[in-house]
């Protein structure tokens, strides 16, 4: 297998950059997320790479091959890669085995080799008790999987998925996140994967491309997303947390909970760093703050089950976002320590 190497891409549709400037390496069998809100340029990018758009600068290679390039465009069927659509694209009325083996007959393959490489890809995606029906008469979830395993059968290098759970429901989702993180351990292709959603993103991906405008604003794996959000956006676009703006600390930089207080505690004029607080670094107690503490009023609170969620106010102004394991009273003022914050630089 080979890496899929794309280098300062750009597409234009007339003035407007759709794609501006994008370079990464995705590893070969690497399962990687394109991510960010609608518009940014994710399916476009994805389209560059199936080849179903032609690059306007740049260039993207598989492995030695060349697949784009100013003057130079590798058509799709050469590509070595398989597309799964968000509207799963099966024909009505053939059976699932057909629908799987449709990309064979078009490349001509037969015979015991045909049924063989059917059946593989059937069971790849846990299908093979349903090859015989058609996909009226299976769930969402299963006719998403006949769309995988038609993808998988002419064994792509590269999968390429295009926001696929989007018509599932909410409990259908999460099951089915199981069943690509199965399915791409047993293919062991580079899968890369457009959603807007980032708990998808964060729950599948190896490595997530957040991308806003058409550009790339940091790649990386989705623990350091979480913990080390290049910036002020990117921190409010993946999971939760509160933006304090605070008088020490420079982007990228982790602050302990003395620094915090030390920066916190300084005149408001001097506090010019933007810092993310996560939620689950907010300890909370009733008790009356001491000088050790931030005092801040309960807002509103939201019960979330396992826990509650907490909005505060801080005596400052600020708005503080907190998890707490019961509830408390709407007005109530609360002692907060803050055991780490991460710098972000400024959009
Ligand atoms: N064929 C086209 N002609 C003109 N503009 C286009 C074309 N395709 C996409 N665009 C524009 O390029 C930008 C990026 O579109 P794209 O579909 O790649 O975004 P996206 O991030 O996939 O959004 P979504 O999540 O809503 O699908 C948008 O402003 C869109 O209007």
């Amino acid at each position: 297998m080979a890496a899929l190497s794309i280098e300062g891409v750009s597409k234009f549709f007339g003035e407007h950059a759709a794609v501006d400037g994008l370079s990464l390496t995705v590893e070969p069998g690497e399962f990687v997320a394109l991510l960010g809100p609608s518009g940014c340029g994710k399916t476009t990018m994805l389209r560059l790479l199936a080849g179903f758009e032609e690059a306007s600068r740049g260039e993207i290679r598989l492995g030695e091959t060349l697949l784009a390039s100013p003057g130079h465009h590798l058509p799709p069927e050469q590509r070595h890669m398989a597309m799964v659509f968000q509207s799963y694209a099966l024909w009505p009325h053939m059976s699932v085995a057909d629908n799987v083996g449709y990309p064979l007959k078009l490349r001509k393959v037969r015979g015991a080799a045909y049924h063989e490489r059917v059946q593989r890809a059937l069971s790849l995606v846990a299908l093979e008790a349903y090859a015989s029906r058609t996909p009226q008469e299976l769930s969402g979830g299963q006719r998403q999987r006949v769309a995988l395993a038609r993808c998988l059968v002419v064994d792509p290098e590269v999968v390429l998925l295009d926001e696929p759970l989007a018509n599932l429901d909410r409990h259908l989702r999460a099951a089915m996140e199981q069943s690509f993180r199965d399915f791409h351990r047993r293919a062991r292709a580079t899968m890369v994967y457009v959603t807007h959603d980032q708990s998808e993103a964060m729950a599948l991906a190896d490595r997530i491309a957040v991308m806003r405008d058409g550009r790339l604003v940091q790649w990386a794996t989705p623990e350091t997303l979480y913990r080390e959000p290049r910036n002020q956006w990117v921190a409010g676009f993946i999971g939760q947390g509160s933006e304090l703006q605070i008088a020490t600390g420079a982007p990228g930089q982790r602050l302990d909970e003395a620094a915090l207080m030390q920066g916190l505690n300084a005149p408001l004029t001097s506090r010019t760093q933007p810092v993310l607080v996560r939620p689950e670094h907010v300890r909370v107690s009733a008790e009356t703050p001491t000088a050790r503490h931030l005092t801040a009023r309960v807002e509103h609170q939201t019960f979330r089950g396992e826990r509650f969620e907490l909005h505060l106010r801080l005596a400052h102004g600020a708005a503080l976002m907190a998890y707490h394991p019961h509830a408390l009273d709407v007005g109530q003022t609360v002692a907060l320590t803050l055991s780490e914050g991460w710098c972000l630089e400024r959009d």
